[in-house]
């Protein structure tokens, strides 16, 4: 018979996208799924139900203890609220969720399966039952450049983001349209005359954009539309964002090397910022390797290290046309290009990645857990 899945979170942005890629791969017909929701209980689950074609409450601890195995897009809040109680309650099922809550606990793995498939591979063999998605940077970040960290080489690795709207949720999508369209109604009429002074256009742009209050700006508190916010998640105190914090934290934990700033732990570090991307995550990445190792053999490592990602030659055309988050919005693909020694000596290389961060980044790692669990 088929395992019992609870769902929830499916119908926000990162659970839709997690459902698409669930009927892509045809997870439903493995599955028995269970739908629940935060405010529709009893209302009609979607068509991917089968046999339960009722939503049931998310907060009912007894309706959540039926399923074999949780999948949450719910988010944060809802995971400090019901997880605990759900275990509390004796529920011993697979708990596999997109929220950053449960990420560092000693009991839970950060799951990214074409990068850490031992580590996985070794929690489940010791009873582990709490398998968590990274940050959305980390884990495009790992399947790009990935293949270094697991050959060893690298000593240390600094990187710079430039992550997209998507990373705050879907009113920041929204409102960063809107702030574009709010600054191109502005300088319409100039920008249709062709012999209007653009320094002109550029006044009444920034002027606009300093003036952008209220609604305009409720969810970045600032403008994101033609500038850019180079802080993201709280502020940790100490000058770095917890945004920051993730990258040497995750990437350590992701690759089994405890909780990231042990004495055996890789130094990662840089700033991460917000610019005007709709949905994908792209980084510059400067690492300092272990020892000198030719550009062609960097480039052949990372090209087979998984199916997903390619290797984009370091020219102005194929940069330009796939480099971009306009290639890569929607697809599985994972560029990797601008590879170069950089001036600093040769063990210092540069190179540049991007990743949806709604399906590496959030989405797919979660459905590859449950297919994990589901051939175990
Ligand atoms: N956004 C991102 O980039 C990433 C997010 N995550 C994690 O995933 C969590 C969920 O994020 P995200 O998907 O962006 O959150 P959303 O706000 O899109 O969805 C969360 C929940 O809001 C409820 N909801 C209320 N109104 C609507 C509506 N109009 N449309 C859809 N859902 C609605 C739904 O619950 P219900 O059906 O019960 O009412 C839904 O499951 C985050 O909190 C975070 O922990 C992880 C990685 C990346
Ligand atoms: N913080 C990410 C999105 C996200 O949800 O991250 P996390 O899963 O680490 O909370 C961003 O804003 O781009």
């Amino acid at each position: 018979m088929s395992k019992l899945v609870g769902l929830v979170g499916w119908r926000g942005m990162v659970g839709s996208v997690l459902m698409d890629r669930m009927e892509q791969e045809k997870d439903f017909d493995l599955i028995e799924p269970l739908f629940f929701s935060t405010s529709n209980s009893g209302g009609k689950a979607p068509a991917w139900a089968k046999n339960e074609t009722t939503l049931q409450d998310a907060f009912n601890i007894d309706a959540l203890k039926r399923c074999e195995i949780i999948i949450s897009a719910q988010g944060g809040d809802y995971t400090t609220e019901v997880f605990p109680k759900l275990r509390a309650a004796g529920w011993n099922g697979h708990w596999i969720d997109a929220a950053s809550t449960l990420r560092m606990e000693k009991d839970a793995v950060i799951i990214l399966d074409p990068v850490n498939m031992p580590v996985i591979k070794d929690a489940l063999a010791k009873g582990g039952k709490n398998w968590v998605g990274g940050n959305c940077t980390v884990s495009c970040m790992l399947m790009g450049v990935g293949a270094l960290y697991k050959a060893g080489l690298v000593e240390w690795m600094s990187t710079q983001t430039y992550q997209a709207a998507s990373g705050g949720g879907a009113q920041h999508m929204r409102e960063l349209l809107t702030q574009y369209g709010t600054l191109n109604a502005e300088v319409k009429a100039l920008l249709d005359d062709p012999k209007s002074a653009i320094l002109e256009i550029d006044r009444k742009v920034i002027a606009k954009q300093r003036a952008l209050t209220g609604a305009e700006t409720a969810n970045f508190g600032v403008p994101l539309g033609g500038s850019l916010i180079p802080w993201i998640d709280k502020d940790l105190g100490n000058g770095m964002s917890k945004e920051e914090w993730k990258g040497m934290a995750e990437t350590n934990k992701i690759l089994g090397m405890g909780e990231g700033f042990g004495s055996s732990a890789i130094p990662v570090d840089g700033f991460c910022v917000r610019v005007g991307a709709m949905r994908c995550h792209s980084q510059a990445l400067t690492f300092k390797l272990k020892k000198d190792v030719p550009v062609a053999d960097i480039e052949a490592m990372i090209a087979a290290d998984n199916q997903w990602v390619k290797v984009v030659p370091n020219t102005r055309e194929a940069t330009i046309q796939d480099l971009t988050p306009v290639a890569v919005t929607g697809t599985m693909t994972i560029p990797v290009g601008r590879i170069r020694k950089l001036a600093m000596g040769p063990e210092y290389v540069g190179a540049f990645t991007i990743g949806d961060q709604l399906l590496w980044g959030a989405a797919e790692p979660l459905r590859r857990m449950l297919r994990i669990l589901l051939d175990a």
